[in-house]
C-alpha cells in the first residue's frame, strides 16, 4: 500500500470492497482518477486562465522523471506506473542509462475547486549536453519546478538551471525531493537554496516522488503561483515549433505552442522560416500517449503533423502561421552548437552503406548532430560529426548500434579551433583571415599563422571543500584558471573556473568524480574564444607524416603528448621488415622518437661452419636489401593499429 502514500485516503467502502472483492489495482487507480482527474475535457474552450505550462528542471538523477510519473498518475494520465523505468523516457538508450535524453511533452487535467485545468507538463534532461533541450522547452512555460534532492543538495546544474530560468523571468517553484531517505537533510538544502538563490525555506515543498508523498501539493502550487500563458485566441493563428522528430509513416512531425489564434485539421499553414505551406493533416495533444484533436488553440501545446517529408523543414524556433494570414515570427532559438566533433568510420568497409543509412536515420531526430563527409587513407569513407559533448556523442554511438545494429569506429574526440591567417591575397580574396577548424588534417602550416585561439567553458563546480585541494589541483592541470569561490553552506563550496573546452571534453568529469568520491558536480557554459598558444604536432613514421595521427595540442603540453604518443605507437605497430622510427613533431621539430626493430630473418641459417667471411657477405647483402626497402617500402600499418590508437584516450 506504500503507493497510496500521500494521495486520498481510501474510504470504508472502498476498504470493504477492496478486502472483500479483491479489486486491487483497479481499485487504487480510481482512488487516483475519481477526485480530481477529468476523462472529457472540452480541450478547444477551456478559459486560457486554466492552463499551466511547465517544466521539472533540476540536476542530473534528483528525480525529474519520476516526478513526472507521479504527476502523470496522480492526475489518472497513465495507469500506475509499476515498471522501473519512466513513462517520459522512450528511447532505449534512456531506460538504460537512466537519463532523459529528449524533452518530452505530456498534457495532464485536473478539477481544482470545481474548474477543470489543463497542465502542460515538459520533461526535460538534466545532463549539461543537453542544455539546448532544457533552454527550448523553458521558451514555452510560464514557470518551473526546481527540484533539487534532499540529500545531493544544490549542485552544479541545479545552479545553471535556476539561472536559466531566472534569466528567462520563469515563476520558480522549488521542491525538495528524496525526503524518504534516511540520510535526507532537507533544513541544510533549504539553508542553500537561501544562500544561493535567496530562495525562503517556507516557500520550500518537500516531497517524495518515488513513494508519491506531497504529489498532490506540487499539482496544486502549479496551478495557484504559476501564471497563465499570455495570449490572445482572438488574434490570427501563430505557433512556436519548439521540437519535431520524424515519424516512419507520417513524416516530420512539429511540437508547437500556440501563441495566438488556432488552427484546425484541413487549414493550410506556412513556416515563416523556409516559406512553404502545408495542409494540417494530423493535430494531437499528448497526454501523454497521442490524443487527436480537430483544433488546436493559443495557449497549448500540441503534435501538429503536415506531411512534411525532412526533418529540416521542421526547424526548430521556426514559428507557423496560417497561410491566409500572415504573421511575422516569434523570437526563435540560438542553433545548438557543436562542442565535440569525432570521426565516425565503420569497422568494416563492406559495411559503409549500411552506417550511412543509419547515421541519416538517427540524425533525423537528432538536429543537434551535424555531419559532415570525411575520409582517411587509412579508415577510409567515413564522416566527422559534431555533437553538444562527450555523452551526447556516446549516446549517439550507442543508438546507433542499438537501434540500427551498425558498429562504427570512432576517433578521439576533438573540439573547434579559431585560427587567424596571415594577410594574403588570398584571405583578402576571401574578405576574412578567419577560419574555424575541427579536424587536425587541416590545420595550416605554421608560417601561415598570424593567431590561433580555442574555446573556454564557464565552468562551476559544487564540492564538499575536504576535497577542495585534489580538485584545484586537476583544474590548474587542465590550464584552469579561478574565477570565483563561494561557501555554499558549512561545508560545501562553489567553483567557477574559465576552462580550455579540450581540456574537459574528455575524461574531466570521470577524474573530477573519482577524485571527490563521486560527491563534486560539474556544469559549464560557452564561454568564447581565447587567444592560446596552439600547434599542430605530426607524427612521422619512417619520415612520411600520417595524416590520421595528427593532432592539435597547446605548446606546453606537446613533448608530453608527443612522448606518450610515439609510445602507445610503439606499442601498437607490429614489427615488420623494416626498421620504423616513429617520430613526434612541431613544425619540423622532432620532440620525441621511438624506434620499432625490424625482424631478422637468420640468413646464415643454411651455412654450417664455413669461412666467416661468406656469413659476413650474406649478412651486409642483407642489410643492402633492408636499406633499400626502407627508402621504397610503405610502412604498412593495420587498420587495426590505426583504430587501437585513435580510439586512445590518454593524450591529454
Ligand atoms: N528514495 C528516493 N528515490 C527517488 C525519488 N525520486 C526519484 N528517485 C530515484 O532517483 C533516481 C533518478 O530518478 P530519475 O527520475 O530518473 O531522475 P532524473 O532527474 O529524471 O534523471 P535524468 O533524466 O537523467 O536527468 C531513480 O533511481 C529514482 O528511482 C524519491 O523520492 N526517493
Amino acid at each position: 500500500m506504500i503507493i497510496l502514500q500521500g494521495f486520498r485516503k481510501l474510504t470504508k467502502i472502498e476498504v470493504f470492497l477492496f478486502k472483500r472483492k479483491n479489486l486491487g489495482s483497479k481499485l487504487i487507480q480510481r482512488c487516483f482518477c475519481e477526485e480530481n482527474t477529468m476523462k472529457d475535457v472540452d480541450f478547444e474552450n477551456v478559459p486560457i486562465e486554466q492552463i499551466r505550462n511547465f517544466s521539472i528542471i533540476a540536476h542530473v538523477d534528483h528525480g525529474k522523471s519520476t516526478l513526472a510519473d507521479r504527476l502523470l498518475e496522480f492526475t489518472g494520465a497513465i495507469k500506475q506506473n509499476t515498471g522501473q523505468h519512466q513513462v517520459l523516457d522512450k528511447l532505449q538508450v534512456e531506460k538504460e542509462r537512466g537519463i532523459t535524453v529528449k524533452a518530452q511533452s505530456a498534457s495532464i487535467v485536473y478539477s481544482f475547486k470545481g474548474k477543470p485545468y489543463i497542465l502542460n507538463l515538459i520533461d526535460t534532461p538534466g545532463h549539461v549536453d543537453f542544455s539546448s533541450e532544457v533552454s527550448r522547452s523553458l521558451s514555452v512555460c510560464q514557470g518551473v519546478i526546481l527540484l533539487v534532492d534532499a540529500n545531493d543538495g544544490v549542485q552544479a546544474q541545479t545552479v545553471a538551471n535556476f539561472y536559466l530560468a531566472f534569466g528567462k523571468d520563469l515563476t520558480i517553484i522549488p521542491v525538495l525531493n528524496k525526503i524518504d531517505l534516511k540520510q535526507a537533510n532537507p533544513e541544510r538544502v533549504c539553508h542553500q537554496l537561501k544562500n544561493l538563490f535567496d530562495i525562503e525555506a517556507k516557500d520550500v515543498l518537500k516531497i517524495s516522488a518515488k513513494l508519491g508523498i506531497g504529489i498532490k501539493e506540487v499539482i496544486e502550487q502549479i496551478i495557484e503561483k504559476l501564471p497563465h500563458p499570455k495570449v490572445d485566441r482572438h488574434k490570427p493563428f501563430q505557433s512556436l515549433l519548439y521540437d519535431s522528430w520524424y515519424d516512419k509513416y507520417r513524416g516530420a512531425l512539429s511540437l508547437i505552442y500556440v501563441n495566438s489564434g488556432s488552427a484546425k485539421v484541413g487549414d493550410s499553414i506556412s513556416s515563416c522560416h523556409t516559406k512553404k505551406s502545408y495542409e494540417i493533416k494530423t493535430l494531437s495533444l499528448l497526454r501523454p500517449e497521442e490524443h487527436s484533436v480537430d483544433r488546436i488553440v493559443a495557449g497549448q501545446i500540441g503534435l501538429l503533423g503536415c506531411n512534411m517529408r525532412n526533418i529540416k523543414e521542421a526547424v526548430v524556433g521556426d514559428t507557423l502561421h496560417v497561410t491566409s494570414s500572415p504573421v511575422g515570427p516569434l523570437p526563435g532559438f540560438q542553433p545548438p552548437k557543436s562542442m565535440v566533433f569525432a570521426g565516425i568510420y565503420p569497422a568494416n568497409l563492406s559495411e559503409h552503406t549500411d552506417l550511412r543509412k543509419a547515421i541519416e536515420k538517427l540524425t533525423l531526430n537528432d538536429s543537434a548532430v551535424t555531419v559532415d563527409i570525411d575520409t582517411s587513407p587509412a579508415l577510409g569513407q567515413g564522416w566527422r560529426l559534431g555533437f553538444l559533448g562527450l555523452l551526447h556523442l556516446e549516446v549517439f554511438t550507442q543508438r546507433l548500434e542499438q537501434e540500427h545494429g551498425t558498429e562504427a569506429i570512432i576517433t578521439a574526440p576533438s573540439v573547434t579551433y579559431l585560427i587567424k591567417l596571415k594577410a594574403t591575397k588570398e584571405t583578402v580574396k576571401q574578405g576574412t583571415n578567419e577560419i574555424f577548424i575541427n579536424n587536425p588534417a587541416v590545420f595550416p602550416e605554421h608560417i601561415r599563422i598570424e593567431e590561433t585561439h580555442e574555446p573556454m567553458v564557464l565552468g562551476t563546480i559544487i564540492t564538499p571543500d575536504s576535497y577542495l585541494g585534489p580538485i584545484m589541483q586537476l583544474c590548474q592541470e587542465r590550464r584552469g584558471v579561478q574565477k570565483q569561490a563561494v561557501n555554499i553552506d558549512n561545508d560545501r563550496v562553489m567553483l567557477q573556473y574559465d576552462l580550455p573546452l579540450c581540456e574537459i571534453v574528455l575524461d574531466f568529469h570521470d577524474s573530477l568524480k573519482s577524485i571527490s568520491s563521486g560527491y563534486a558536480s560539474f556544469d559549464y557554459e560557452d564561454n568564447g574564444f581565447q587567444l592560446s598558444s596552439l600547434v599542430r604536432m605530426n607524427i612521422l613514421l619512417n619520415n612520411v607524416p600520417c595524416e590520421e595521427l595528427s593532432t592539435i595540442v597547446h605548446s606546453s603540453k606537446a613533448q608530453l603528448v608527443g612522448r606518450q604518443m610515439v609510445l602507445k605507437l610503439k606499442e601498437l605497430i607490429p614489427r615488420q621488415m623494416i626498421h620504423i622510427a616513429v617520430q613526434a613533431t612541431v613544425n619540423g621539430k622532432v620532440l620525441a622518437r621511438e624506434n620499432i626493430k625490424p625482424y631478422r630473418k637468420d640468413v646464415t641459417a643454411k651455412l654450417y661452419g664455413g669461412d666467416v667471411t661468406r656469413r659476413m657477405k650474406l649478412l651486409a647483402q642483407q642489410a643492402a636489401g633492408k636499406k633499400k626497402m626502407k627508402m621504397v617500402a610503405n610502412i604498412s600499418v593495420p587498420r587495426n593499429t590505426f583504430i587501437d590508437f585513435l580510439k586512445n584516450d590518454d593524450f591529454k
